[in-house]
């Protein structure tokens, strides 16, 4: 008995060597710090037990290691590429790039369906109709929608104290961002800004509980994330009132006239999915994937899923930030409401020629992107075997690039004023005409984010109407102090800020 214990024992210790030596150890010649076995360098960095941020670690082991370097985010094996040719070369080869697996992995056990997990003929048929969701002039039809929403926002402000400082800046601008999702995604009113809870319905309960189930799988591997899931009772619970809800919402739009479906099909993401709908799905499925047209039902959830996560955190992040950095620079919120004031109409007109005029605003949304982007990376697989121009690095078949956004938006030698400082103005003036890979919130090329027309808008559209109303003004050093809080999206992690009412 003692002897196989023994043998159990050996057999585990040989198998954990293998495991570290093959998995968990330096390969090449890139530089890099050498793993632990299952927590990678997060340990090392600080990320774990040491509440430094994914950004500052990336930005640490660059001043250290250079411009590429091997990096274990936890049991993934990465290499960060910061060099900005070697970036551009790394976004622009799509057929040597193509979406990393490192993503794609964490997305699959959520939404194996959605377009960020397709590649090949599949993307292309998922790309044919979700790209059409996005354009311009789909976007900017929910201009008044937003307003509305902001509006409802300020009414509860109005109701507080002038004196309390507001520490749920981040959950509320979450709430706002999620209100309007309901009616761009499903034409649908989630109820949260009118209770006074912000608990909303039945789905948005389902919704937040979903994306925070999604949370977890970030760092973790794919089997625990899947284990995690199968007894997450409250995931699987809000997945089903999701599925529910989406599928009735399908069979209404599908009892719509032509006409009604055609002018919902202007705005609502899914009034426009529901043309794409296959009508035999079983005849579909057992085509090969070249000769399939339209999308099934279990593909149309997955995608809903899908913007719900990618769209909803992302967007709110950057709203959030927008309100931190505007407390700290009063100077910045002045020359926005001087902009608004001097461009025409009443102070409380928002219309399309209006905000296309702010340009000061546009500058001030670019510099809130590049000092604090949402979004920590973008990641490529390699497909062949490939060097970088600018390091000559040595790149394999099957290696995991990570184009770290942050370091880039910080790197000195691509910005002309100090890029540690918060200063919209760089856009107009020496930063004018800064390398096109310097700032990539919404990555770029191929599989860069389809939502960016969105995004983008909808920061403008909330920024003006709170500006038009508000200003805010720093809670104090300890409650304000920003720093980074890294979950889908890299969020302050402590923003208390006073709200006053301009008028
Ligand atoms: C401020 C807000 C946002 C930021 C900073 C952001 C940023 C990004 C980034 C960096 C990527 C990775 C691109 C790459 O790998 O090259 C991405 C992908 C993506 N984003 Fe966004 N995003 C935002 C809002 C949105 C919105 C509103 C939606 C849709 C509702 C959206 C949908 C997507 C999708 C579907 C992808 C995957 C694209 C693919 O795999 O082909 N995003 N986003």
């Amino acid at each position: 008995m003692l002897f196989e214990l023994c043998l159990i024992l050996l057999l585990i210790i040989l198998y954990v060597i293998y495991v570290k030596r093959r998995y968990f150890s330096l390969h090449g010649s890139l530089p890099g710090l050498s793993p632990h076995f299952l927590f990678g360098n997060l340990i090392q960095a600080g990320v774990l037990f040491r509440n430094i941020s994914v950004p500052n670690a990336l930005r640490q082991f660059k001043a250290r290691y250079g411009d590429v370097f091997q990096f274990w985010l936890g049991s993934s094996r990465i290499i960060v590429v910061s060099g900005v040719e070697d970036v551009q070369h790394v976004l622009t080869h799509r057929h040597i790039y193509d979406k990393g697996a490192l993503s794609t992995r964490t997305f699959s056990i959520l939404f194996p369906d959605a377009i960020v997990c397709c590649k090949g003929a599949k993307y292309k048929r998922h790309a044919a109709y979700i790209l059409t969701l996005f354009r311009r002039t789909k976007v900017m039809a929910n201009l008044d929608l937003m307003i509305d929403h902001v509006d409802k926002l300020l009414v509860r402000w109005r109701a507080n104290d002038i004196d309390i400082i507001h520490q749920n800046i981040l959950q509320q601008c979450q709430y706002l961002v999620l209100g309007i999702f309901g009616f761009i995604a499903f034409d649908y009113d989630l109820e949260i800004l009118n209770g006074e809870d912000f608990t909303g319905n039945e789905l948005t309960q389902a919704l937040q509980d979903f994306v925070s189930a999604f949370q977890f799988l970030l760092f973790s591997p794919s089997f625990i994330s899947s284990i995690y899931l199968k007894f997450n009772s409250r995931y699987r619970r809000a997945r089903e009132v999701i599925k529910r809800h989406l599928y009735q919402i399908i069979e209404q739009e599908l009892t719509e006239n032509e006409e009604s479906l055609a002018n919902r099909k202007r705005t609502c993401f899914i009034a426009s999915l529901v043309t794409s709908l296959q009508e035999n799905e079983s005849l579909e499925a057992s085509k090969p994937e070249e000769d399939k047209k339209g999308l099934s039902r279990q593909e149309v959830l997955d995608e809903m899923l899908l913007f719900l996560v990618a769209g909803f955190e992302t967007t709110a992040t950057a709203l959030a930030w927008f309100i931190h950095l505007m407390s700290k620079h009063p100077r910045v919120q002045s020359k926005i409401k001087a902009e608004l004031a001097s461009n025409g109409g009443t102070t409380q007109d928002i219309t399309q020629d209006r905000l296309d005029s702010l340009v000061y605003l546009d500058c001030v949304v670019n510099e809130v992107l590049r000092f604090c982007p949402p979004l920590l990376a973008a990641v490529r697989t390699v497909g062949v075997d490939d060097v970088l121009p600018q390091s000559g690095a040595q790149l394999h078949e099957g290696d995991e690039v990570l184009i770290p956004i942050h370091n880039l938006a910080r790197d000195t030698r691509l910005w002309s004023i100090d890029p540690d400082l918060f200063y919209p103005e760089r856009f107009l003036e020496a930063d004018k005409n800064h390398h096109p890979y310097a700032l990539l919130p919404f990555s770029t090329g191929h599989r860069q984010c389809i939502g960016q027309d969105l995004a983008r808008f909808e920061l403008k559209v909330l920024a003006a109407r709170l500006m038009q109303n508000v200003t805010f003004t720093d809670g104090g050093p300890q409650v304000n102090s920003g720093g980074h809080f890294a979950r889908v999206s890299v969020m302050p992690k402590h923003i208390g800020v006073k709200i006053s009412f301009d008028y």
